[in-house]
């Protein structure tokens, strides 16, 4: 958490710069570490997305490779989804932590507590799918609760009571919904928010801002992983989607 304040302080960037590498193996290591180097100067994060490379022969290796590629003081999370019984999920965190090198990763809150709690060590930071940014999210996500409230209205409550007790619990909120993007920031008003959606998938940048910025200027990290690995340009690309972000956040004084 500190890691990641400090980044967005000091890039002033709430941009997040997701590692979804296609393309066949001789030229995906390349690739990755021309983006990774071109796009450093304006990430305050970058997110690489484990399925990209266990689909590959040697897949741990190049995750190994490409986390050790970004400089130590921009904070990685490792889109896993993990989301297992506590000692399944106490080795999933190893493999996160310890093995990959991670800062972060993000975690599936439908087998309940036991999914998440392995994952919060201190110094990291955790990020619970609350309200996912595809289409047929709402065919679970938007299921009204007997006690009010949709079942991702409860997976935003019980982020935040873990939070209060173990700190270092964010959600992901995705940027093609934004009433829901405010309807969970009024549920969290601290929690920082993982938001993909933005690019390749049509979220509204603005809209999202607007709903789920905190009054500090922070607590979205805004994601996107097409549009900057199929740029013609990576750095371009990621310091323009950097700068419109920007234009929403408050000038600090
Ligand atoms: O709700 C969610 C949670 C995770 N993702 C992941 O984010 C990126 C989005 O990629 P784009 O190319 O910018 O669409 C990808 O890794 C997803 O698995 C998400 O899209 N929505």
């Amino acid at each position: 958490m500190e890691k990641l304040t400090q980044r967005v302080q000091y890039a002033n960037s709430l941009l997040c710069v997701g590692l979804d590498p296609v393309g066949d193996d001789a030229q995906v290591a390349h690739r990755l570490a021309k983006v990774i180097d071109q796009t450093s100067e304006y990430a305050a994060a970058f997110k690489p997305n484990l399925a990209f490379f266990l689909s590959r022969e040697d897949g741990v290796k190049l995750l190994r490779e490409t986390v050790q590629r970004i400089p130590e003081s921009i904070p990685v999370i490792l889109d896993g989804k993990f989301g297992d019984i506590a000692n399944t999920a106490d080795h999933y965190a190893r493999f996160a932590y310890d093995v990959v090198g991670a800062d972060s990763v993000t975690v599936n809150p439908y087998m309940g507590d036991d999914a998440i709690v392995p994952f919060a060590r201190p110094g990291k930071l955790v990020f619970v799918l609350a309200k996912t940014s595809n289409k047929p999210a709402h065919s679970l996500q938007d299921m009204a609760l007997l006690s009010g409230g949709a079942l991702s209205d409860a997976a935003a409550s019980i982020t935040r009571q873990l939070d209060e007790a173990h700190g270092g619990i964010g959600l992901v909120v995705g940027a093609t919904n934004a009433e829901a993007v405010a309807r969970t920031r009024s549920l969290t008003p601290q929690q920082w928010f993982l938001v993909p959606g933005v690019g390749a998938q049509g979220g509204d940048l603005e809209a999202t801002m607007r709903a789920g910025l905190r009054p500090d200027g922070s607590g979205l990290l805004i994601n996107t992983s097409r549009a900057i690995w199929q740029a013609a340009d990576a750095g371009a690309a990621a310091r323009e989607l950097m700068e419109q972000i920007n234009q929403f956040r408050p000038v600090a004084v």
